[in-house]
Parts: structure tokens; sequence; C-alpha cells
């Protein structure tokens, strides 16, 4: 059985540990706290992030980032995009010489305006083939009662991306391949920002027609992103492209729609912090990243503004609204 180390015991890091387990591993979580890595090794049980699943005995928890990556060969990387670069310096001299990286992260770094992969590369000094994305239409808490699903893993080695495929593949939990990393990462990345207005505009009481709208101009600018990156088109038309968004942006359970409905609701951006409980809603620091790397691509991206303008510049949700829709008139 090989062992798998998840860095990041919230609530994908530990849905994910539970895949993996189910398909066959031995898992072992990076906790940041105590109580956390004791309630998955004596009651099996994530509490604080996902509460009532009972996780397999292969997974154990641990704080201390030595004994997790003693003896892994591949490494989850599971904690959110902006703490990413802090806690990846403190373990990389631990990473076994021949490791493997997943990053589950949907974000891309704020100030650098990296992909997460690129961070991982740029601090490990780990070549393009060793680096792998998941990304998908994929809510934690669903992923862990084991109602199907599917996702993609991106890696530009084809080999390493069938592996991986093997690895986190399970009766409910369908990986498919991808070659194209950027377009996985960007599609991740993007979706949240465009479940940020959707949740915006349920807030202030609209109804199916703007969200089919927003879900389908969001996809718009997505993918006008990803290609002046470098993504395939099509991979926007996927499970990490269109697939997360349609999850995302109509889920109650997303962290990123339930943030934007409480600002549409009138509520500030601490009162709709508060509500996340302490879980991360990665569109409200990457709408600022996403936003500069459009601006510094030439890419027009104009409900990614909207989002920055509402949680970042005090705009005020109706008047962006009727700004959004004075547009000058364009073919689709
Ligand atoms: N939850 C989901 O349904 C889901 C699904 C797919 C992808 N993702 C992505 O996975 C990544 C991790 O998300 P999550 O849902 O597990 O987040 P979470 O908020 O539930 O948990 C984050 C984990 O990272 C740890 N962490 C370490 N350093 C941290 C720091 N400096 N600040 C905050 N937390 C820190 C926390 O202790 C916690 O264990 C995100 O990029 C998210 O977009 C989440
Ligand atoms: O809860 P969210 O908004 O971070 O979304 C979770 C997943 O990314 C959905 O695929």
């Amino acid at each position: 059985m090989a062992r798998v180390a998840v860095m990041g015991a919230g609530s994908w890091g530990t849905a994910v540990g539970k895949v993996l387990a189910d398909a066959g591993s031995e898992v072992v979580l990076w906790a940041r706290r105590d109580e956390v890595a004791l309630g998955i090794n004596e009651r099996h049980c994530n509490e604080k992030y996902l509460p009532g699943i009972v996780l397999p005995a292969t997974v154990t928890a641990s704080t201390d980032p030595a004994e997790v990556l003693s003896g892994s060969h591949e490494v989850v990387l599971a904690v959110p995009s902006q703490s990413l670069r802090g806690n990846l310096e403190k373990w990389v001299d631990l990473l076994e010489p021949d490791a493997g990286v997943i990053s589950l992260a949907k974000g891309i770094e704020t100030g650098s305006l990296m992909r997460i992969s690129e961070v991982v590369a740029e601090v490990t000094g780990l070549t393009a083939d060793k680096i792998a994305a998941l990304s998908g239409p994929n809510l934690a808490r669903e992923i862990a009662e084991g109602q199907p699903a599917a996702t993609v893993i991106a890696c530009t080695d084809v080999d390493r991306a069938a592996r991986l495929q093997d690895a986190f593949s399970t009766p409910n939990f369908r990986p498919y391949t991808n070659t194209d990393v950027v377009g996985c990462e960007i599609g991740g990345s993007t979706k949240n920002v465009i479940a940020l207005v959707c949740g915006i505009a349920t807030g202030m009481g609209l109804g199916d027609n703007t969200m089919a709208t927003l879900v389908t101009r969001g996809l718009a600018e997505s993918t006008r992103l990803g290609v002046a990156l470098g993504a395939n088109q099509m991979t926007f038309a996927g499970l990490a492209g269109l697939g997360d968004l349609v999850a995302t942006c109509t889920s109650p359970l997303s962290r990123n729609r339930t943030f934007g409905e409480r600002l549409g609701r009138g509520e500030t951006l601490e009162q709709a912090q508060e509500a996340t409980n302490g879980q991360v809603a990665e569109g409200v620091k990457s709408c600022t990243s996403i936003r500069s790397l459009a601006r510094q691509m030439g890419v027009e991206m104009p409900l990614t503004e909207a989002v920055h303008e509402i949680c970042h510049e005090g705009g005020d949700a109706v008047e962006v609204a009727v700004r959004l829709m004075r547009r000058s008139t364009k073919p689709e």
C-alpha cells in the first residue's frame, strides 16, 4: 500500500484523504491544530471541517510535517492558495528526493500573480512533470459522503497523470486526465470569482435568467484569460471549466457563492467572512490577482472587475449591476 501525504486537514484535504484511502493508499494528513489530528487519530473524524463523516482507519494525522512527509512519494497540497508558499517553504527540505506533488488549490497568488503549480515549481525546484493539479466540480462534503462525481488530474506528463488517475479512482470518484495544467488551474480559480457574483445576484433577489447569464458570460471571460495564458479553449468546456463553474455557482455548499449571497443581502465583508466558519472563500482574494493578470494580458473580465469593486473598493452592488448592463453592445 503506497503512502500519500496530504498537507492540510481542512474540508478538501480531508475529503481527498478519504478518497485516496478508499482507493487503497495509506494516507497521512498534516493538520495545523492538535485537536484536529487527535480527532482523526482517535475518533476517525474531522469534527471541525467534516462533522459526521467517518474516515477509514488507513487515514491518520499528525501536526509534524517531517513525520507526514517521511516515506511519502506523493504529496498532496491542500492549504489555501495564499498560504501555500509560506507553508511549502517550511516543508521543502522535508520532501523525499523523488516526491511528486499534486496541488488542490484553486487560486492565483496575490502579488506574484502566479498559478499555484508555478509557485510550487519556484519553491521546490521540481520540474513540470512532477507537478500535477486536481480540479473539478468537487464540493468537499458531497465527495466525503461518497456521492458520485468526476474530476480532472492535469499534468504535462501523461504517464504520471495516468498513475495519479489510478491512485484517485474509486467507485464514486472518477478522475479524467488532461495535460492542460494552465486551463485547469485558471478554470478552478476564476470560477470562485464568478460564484461570488452569482451569490451577490442571489442575495439581491435576482433569478435564474440572471444566474444563467452570469455563468455563461463568466465562462466566456475565464476562457479568454485562459487562452491568453496558453490554455486549451476546450478545457473550459470540461469538468475543470464549465463543470466546476456550474457546481460552485449553484450550490449552497459553496463558500464563495454563500459569501457573495451575504454581500448581496447588504452584509459587510467582515460579516460575510464570519459566516464561512473559518474556511476559505478563495475568490475574495483571487479576484484581485485575476483582475491584475487580466489587465496585464489585455483581457477584458467585466464580472471579475465588478466583484473586485464590490469586495475591495466599496462598490454598491446595484450600481455595479446597472453599469454592467449598460456596457456597449457587442457580438457574442
Ligand atoms: N472545500 C472544497 O469543497 C474544495 C474543493 C475543491 C478545491 N478546494 C480548494 O482546496 C484548497 C483548500 O481548501 P479547503 O476547502 O480545504 O480549505 P479549508 O479552509 O477548509 O482548510 C484549509 C486548511 O489549510 C490549513 N492552513 C494551513 N495554513 C493556513 C493558513 N495560513 N491560513 C489558512 N489555512 C491554513 C488549515 O488549517 C486547514 O487545515 C482551496 O484552494 C480550495 O479552493 C476546496
Ligand atoms: O466552497 P467553494 O466555493 O470553495 O468551492 C468548492 C469547490 O471548489 C467546488 O468544486
